[in-house]
C-alpha cells in the first residue's frame, strides 16, 4: 500500500518517536473528550464481556467505541488486558451495534443525501490524477472540518506511505499475514521496488489514469505488493469513493462507478463513513468552493454492501498457521468480491454434502467395494500383455493339439484368450522341426567335409590357456521325449576333436504360422555329444589338470550349466578318474569338502554338517593375494588311498542338500566344492627336485543349476529364494571368470561378491592356476533357452571367442486343411457323408436323393424333410441332428 498521507503519517507513528507523538497526541483528544458514559460503549464492552475493564479502559481515555480502535495493543495490555480480552474487544468493535446512533449502517437516504455532497470532493482528486488513501481518523468524522480533510486529501495525493500495522484493528490481520512476511512488513516491498500495493489492492490494472480512489480506514494500507486476496483484510474498515470512470470490480450497485468490494462491506467504515456523510451533509456546496475547490461536475456514489458474516465468527484464533488459514480464507469471498471459492484442496466432510449426491457417492463406494472384493476372491492367475486383436481359433493356431489336457488346456478353456508359450509350439510342431534339423545337419556335414577342424596349436585349442571351456551334451530322456514331445535340437559337428556344435533354436515368426529355425553355432575347447563316455570326457578335460597338479599347480574344474543337465553325473566321473590318476602321484593327500548354501558354509566331511565360517586370509605382502578366504574350522582328512577317497566322496554326496525339481528329481541345491591337496612329504618331489611337486592342488566344484523363472515358478518361497541366491553367485563367479580369461588380475570386488568367489579365490587369483569349466547341457527343444544361456556364459568365458554364427532358416508356412462346410459339399461328397453316416444306416437315403444334390441343398433341408426322407421320423430326426452337428463342427474350425 503505497498510498499515505502527511496527515495520515502524524496519526500513525511510524517510529519511536512517532510513537511517542502518537501517545501524546491520544492524551490529547482524552483530555479533549474526558470520560464517560458513553451508551454505545457500554454496550460494546457489554458484547464482549469487559464491562468491568470500563474504569481500566477510562484510565487510557476511551469515552467512546472509536477511542479503542486508536489504541495500541500494548496500551490494553498495559491496563491488564489479556490477548484473548482484546480479542474480545476488537470482535465487539467489527460487530454492528444498533443501539448505538455512531454504529448504526447509513440508511438509504442517507447514502442518496451523502452522494451529491461527496460529488464536491471529487473534482479535487480528480485533478490530482492520483488515487489516495486517507485515513479515517483524519476524516470528518474525526476532526470535524470537511475543509480541512478535502486539503489533507489533497496533500495525500502527493504521498505514498506505509503506515505501520500497530492498530488494534490491525492484530487479526497481522496474525493472519504473519506467513506473508512482505504483507506483514511493507518496507520490504518497498525496498523491492514493487509498485505500491494499493494499485493490486483496488484493483489498480482497471483503473484509469483519471480515477480517483479515496479509502476510508486505516487498515486499508497493510496490503503488500503480492496482496491478492482481500479475505485477509476484510476486516478492514475502509470504504472506497470512486470516480464515474467506472467500477474496478466486478459487483457495481450503481452506475456510477461505486465500487462493492467485500472489504469495504465493514461496520467500522459504516462507522467512520457516517460522521463523515454527516459533516458533508451539514457543509453546503458554498463552502467547499470557499475553500477553492474546483467545481463540482463527476457523479460519486459511495457503495456500502452488508456485512461479511465472516466477520462475525466470534472465534478467530490468535495465531492461525498457513495450512489453517488457507481453508478458512478460501471458504471466504474471493478476491474483489468474486463471490465464495470452493476451497479445493480441503476434504469436503460427507455430512456436508447435499443429501442426493452423498447417497450417490456412498452408492458408488459399495459398488467399488463389491468389485474389488469379487477381484479378490476371482484371483485369476495374470495374463501377459493381451493381444492387440481377437485371438485366432485353435484351428488357425499351426498345429496345436487341441486335444491337449494339463492346466494350459484348462485355462485355454476358461479363458477366451489364449496364450501359447515357445514350448508349446515346439512341441506341437516337432515334425517338420525335426525335418528341418535333419536337413541342416546334412548340409552342414557336407559343408565342413574339406575343412579341418582345429588342433591343438589353434589359438582356440590352446591347452596353455588359463581358461578352457568344454560343453557335454547328455542324451534326451525316453520320458522327454514321450511326455512333451521333445526332440533333441542340439547338434555336434563332427571334427578332431570336435568343437563346434550348433544349437536349433525352433520358433515361430510373429503371425505364429511361419516356422523358423536358427541354427546358431559354438565353438568351444572340445564339445562332447551325448554317445561320449564319461572316460573320455575325463580325458579330455580334466586329466590335464591333474597332471599339472601333479606338477605342483593349482587348478580347478567347474562345471556348470542348467539344472537336471548332467553336472553331478559328470563330476561323479572326474573325481571317480581323478582319484586313481592323484593317487599314482605317490604324494600323500588331503582334501576338504564343503557345500555353500547361499552365503552359509558347511562342512560336508563331518556327519552332522557343521557350519564353517569364510575367513580372509592374508597370504603375502603382495596386494593380489591378499583375497584369499578359507572355510575356517572346516574338518581335513588326510585320504590314504584312492578307495578311501571314493568312499568320503560318496559320503559327502550323500550330506549334500538335494531336492526335487520340476527339470530334475534330484537336483542339487549347493555348491559342492572338494579341494585335494597334494602333500609335500613327498619322496618324489626330492627325486624331481621340483620344490612344487606335491604341493598342487586340485578343486572340483559341482556348481548348483542356474534356474529359469519357469523352473522355479511352483517352488516355495524359500525355494525361490534359494534359487535366486545361486544365480547370484554363479553371476559373480562369471564376473570373475571373465577378468581371468582376458588376463587381468581378478579385482578384491569381485571376489568378494559372493561366497563362492570367495572360496575360489585362491584357485581363481594364483598365477599359475588352470580352470577347466565344463559347460553341460539339455539336448531337449523345451531346454532351448537354457542352453543358449549357457553356450553364451560359456563362450563369454574363452579367451578372444569367436563370433557366434546364426543361421536363419525359414521353414514353409503351415497352413491348417481344413474340412470344407457341409454346405460347399458336392453332391458326390453328399453321397459319401450319407453312405459313411452311423455305419451306413442312411445310405438308403442316397438312392432317394436327385444326383445333383449339392451340399447347399442339404444344409437347407428342415426336419420334417428328413422325416420324409428317411421315411422314418426317428430316422429323420438323427440325420437332421447329424447334420447339423457336422455343421457346428465345421463352424468352429473356422472361428
Ligand atoms: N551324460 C549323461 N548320460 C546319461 N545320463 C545323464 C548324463 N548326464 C546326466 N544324466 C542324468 O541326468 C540326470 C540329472 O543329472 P544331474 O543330477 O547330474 O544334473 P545336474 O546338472 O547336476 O542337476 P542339478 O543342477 O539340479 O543338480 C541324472 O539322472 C543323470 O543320471
Amino acid at each position: 500500500m503505497g498510498c499515505g498521507a502527511s496527515a495520515a503519517q502524524a496519526s500513525v507513528p511510524n517510529s519511536v518517536d512517532e510513537k511517542n507523538e502518537k501517545n501524546e497526541g491520544k492524551a490529547s483528544w482524552k483530555d479533549r473528550n474526558g470520560p464517560s458514559d458513553d451508551p454505545a460503549l457500554l454496550h460494546l464492552l457489554e458484547a464482549a464481556g469487559l464491562v468491568e475493564q470500563l474504569s481500566a479502559l477510562r484510565s487510557l481515555g476511551v469515552a467512546k467505541p472509536s477511542h479503542i480502535s486508536d489504541l495500541l495493543v500494548e496500551d490494553l495490555e498495559e491496563v491488564g488486558l489479556s490477548r484473548v480480552q482484546i480479542r474480545q474487544l476488537q470482535r465487539a468493535l467489527t460487530e454492528p451495534h444498533d443501539s448505538s446512533p455512531s454504529h448504526s449502517p447509513l440508511r438509504s437516504n442517507e447514502r442518496s443525501e451523502a452522494a451529491p455532497l461527496l460529488q464536491d470532493v471529487s473534482p479535487t482528486l480528480k485533478e490530482s490524477r492520483h488515487p489516495c488513501n486517507v485515513d479515517r481518523h483524519d476524516l470528518p468524522g474525526r476532526n470535524g472540518c470537511t475543509a480541512g480533510v478535502l486539503r489533507q486529501m489533497t496533500e495525500m495525493q502527493k504521498a505514498v506511505e506505509e503506515p505501520p500495522l500497530e492498530r488494534l484493528t490491525d492484530v487479526v490481520d497481522d496474525h493472519r499475514g504473519a506467513h506473508r512476511p512482505e504483507e506483514k512488513d511493507p518496507s520490504a516491498a518497498r525496498t523491492s521496488g514493487a509498485p505500491p500495493p494499493y494499485d493490486k489492492r483496488f484493483g489498480a490494472e482497471q483503473l484509469s489514469p483519471g480515477d480517483s480512489v479515496v479509502t476510508l480506514g486505516s487498515k486499508a494500507r497493510a496490503g503488500g505488493p503480492h496482496f491478492t486476496r482481500p479475505p485477509l483484510y476484510k476486516q478492514t474498515p475502509s470504504v472506497r469513493v470512486t470516480s464515474d470512470h467506472g467500477p474496478t470490480d466486478a459487483k457495481t450497485s450503481s452506475g456510477q462507478g461505486a465500487i462493492s468490494n467485500p472489504w469495504t462491506e465493514c461496520p467500522q467504515a459504516v462507522s467512520a463513513v457516517q460522521p463523515c456523510s454527516a459533516q458533508l451533509e451539514q457543509e453546503s456546496p458554498e463552502a467547499l468552493r470557499a475553500e477553492d475547490l474546483s467545481d463540482s461536475s463527476l457523479d460519486f456514489d459511495v457503495t456500502l454492501l452488508p456485512e461479511l458474516p465472516e466477520l462475525q465468527n466470534p472465534e478467530v484464533p490468535r495465531v492461525l498457521h498457513q495450512d489453517e488459514t488457507t481453508p478458512l480464507l478460501m471458504k471466504r469471498q474471493d478476491s474483489f468480491g468474486a463471490g465464495p471459492q470452493p476451497n479445493v484442496d480441503a476434504p469436503t466432510p460427507s455430512a456436508q454434502l447435499p443429501a442426493a449426491l452423498r447417497q450417490r457417492l456412498e452408492a458408488r463406494e459399495e459398488v467399488r467395494k463389491a468389485q474389488r472384493s469379487r477381484d479378490a476372491t476371482e484371483a485369476q492367475p495374470r495374463v501377459r500383455s493381451p493381444p492387440r486383436r481377437e485371438p485366432r481359433s485353435m484351428s488357425e493356431r499351426p498345429c496345436m493339439n487341441r486335444t491337449s489336457s494339463g492346466p494350459r488346456a484348462a485355462s485355454l478353456g476358461a479363458a477366451s484368450r489364449q496364450m501359447f508359450s515357445k514350448n508349446e509350439l515346439r512341441a506341437a510342431n516337432r515334425a517338420p522341426f525335426l525335418n528341418a534339423i535333419e536337413k541342416y545337419q546334412a548340409k552342414i556335414v557336407e559343408a565342413l567335409a574339406g575343412i579341418p577342424t582345429a588342433s591343438p596349436g589353434d589359438k582356440f585349442h590352446s591347452g596353455c590357456r588359463p581358461v578352457q571351456v568344454y560343453v557335454r551334451k547328455r542324451p534326451l530322456f525316453p520320458h522327454e521325449e514321450a511326455k512333451r514331445n521333445d526332440f533333441d535340437v542340439v547338434s555336434i559337428l563332427s571334427g578332431s576333436p570336435p568343437t563346434q556344435m550348433v544349437l536349433h533354436n525352433c520358433l515361430f515368426q510373429a503371425d505364429l504360422r511361419t516356422p523358423v529355425v536358427h541354427h546358431v553355432r559354438f565353438a568351444f575347447d572340445h564339445v562332447f555329444g551325448d554317445e561320449v563316455s564319461d572316460e573320455e570326457v575325463y580325458r579330455a578335460s580334466a586329466s590335464n589338470l591333474v597332471e599339472s597338479t601333479k606338477e605342483g599347480r593349482a587348478n580347478t574344474i567347474l562345471m556348470f550349466g542348467q539344472t537336471g543337465s548332467g553336472k553331478t553325473h559328470t563330476m561323479k566321473a572326474i573325481e571317480h578318474l581323478c582319484a586313481k590318476d592323484l593317487f599314482q602321484s605317490g604324494c600323500q593327500m588331503s582334501l576338504t569338502f564343503v557345500e555353500l548354501r547361499g552365503s552359509r558354509c558347511f562342512d560336508l566331511l563331518l556327519p552332522h554338517l557343521p557350519e564353517v565360517r569364510l575367513r580372509e586370509q592374508k597370504k603375502g605382502d603382495r596386494k593380489e593375494e591378499s583375497s584369499a578366504f578359507v572355510p575356517d574350522g572346516a574338518h581335513e582328512l588326510q585320504v590314504e588311498s584312492p578307495e578311501a577317497l571314493l568312499a568320503i566322496f560318496q559320503a559327502a554326496r550323500h550330506r549334500r542338500a538335494t531336492s526335487a525339481t520340476e527339470a530334475n528329481d534330484e537336483s542339487s541345491r549347493s555348491h559342492a566344492i572338494c579341494t585335494l591337496r597334494l602333500g609335500r612329504s613327498c619322496s618324489q618331489s626330492f627325486a624331481t627336485g621340483r620344490s612344487g611337486g606335491c604341493g598342487g592342488s586340485l578343486t572340483l566344484v559341482d556348481c548348483a543349476g542356474t534356474e529359469r523363472r519357469k523352473d522355479s515358478a511352483n517352488h516355495t518361497r524359500e525355494r525361490q529364494q534359494e534359487g535366486a541366491e545361486i544365480n547370484a553367485s554363479l553371476h559373480a563367479l562369471k564376473e570373475c571368470i571373465r577378468f581371468m580369461s582376458k588376463g587381468h588380475r581378478i579385482p578384491s570386488h569381485a571376489f568378494r561378491a559372493s561366497a563362492l568367489t570367495k572360496l575360489l579365490a585362491t584357485s581363481l587369483s594364483s598365477a599359475d592356476t588352470r580352470l577347466s569349466v565344463i559347460c553341460t547341457v539339455a539336448p531337449a527343444a523345451s531346454d532351448t533357452e537354457h542352453t543358449l544361456s549357457t553356450l553364451r556364459t560359456g563362450m563369454t568365458l574363452r579367451v578372444k571367442a569367436p563370433e557366434q554364427d546364426v543361421e536363419k532358416e525359414v521353414l514353409p508356412n503351415i497352413t491348417k486343411q481344413r474340412d470344407p462346410h457341409p454346405r460347399q459339399w458336392s453332391p458326390q461328397q453328399v453321397q459319401a457323408w450319407l453312405r459313411q453316416l452311423e455305419d451306413g444306416l442312411f445310405a438308403d437315403v442316397c438312392s432317394t436323393l436327385p444326383a445333383e444334390f449339392t451340399g447347399q441343398m442339404l444344409v437347407r433341408l428342415s426336419e420334417g424333410h428328413c422325416v420324409q426322407l428317411c421315411g422314418s421320423e426317428s430316422r429323420g430326426r438323427l440325420l437332421f441332428d447329424l447334420l447339423h452337428q457336422a455343421m457346428r463342427g465345421s463352424d468352429s474350425t473356422r472361428r
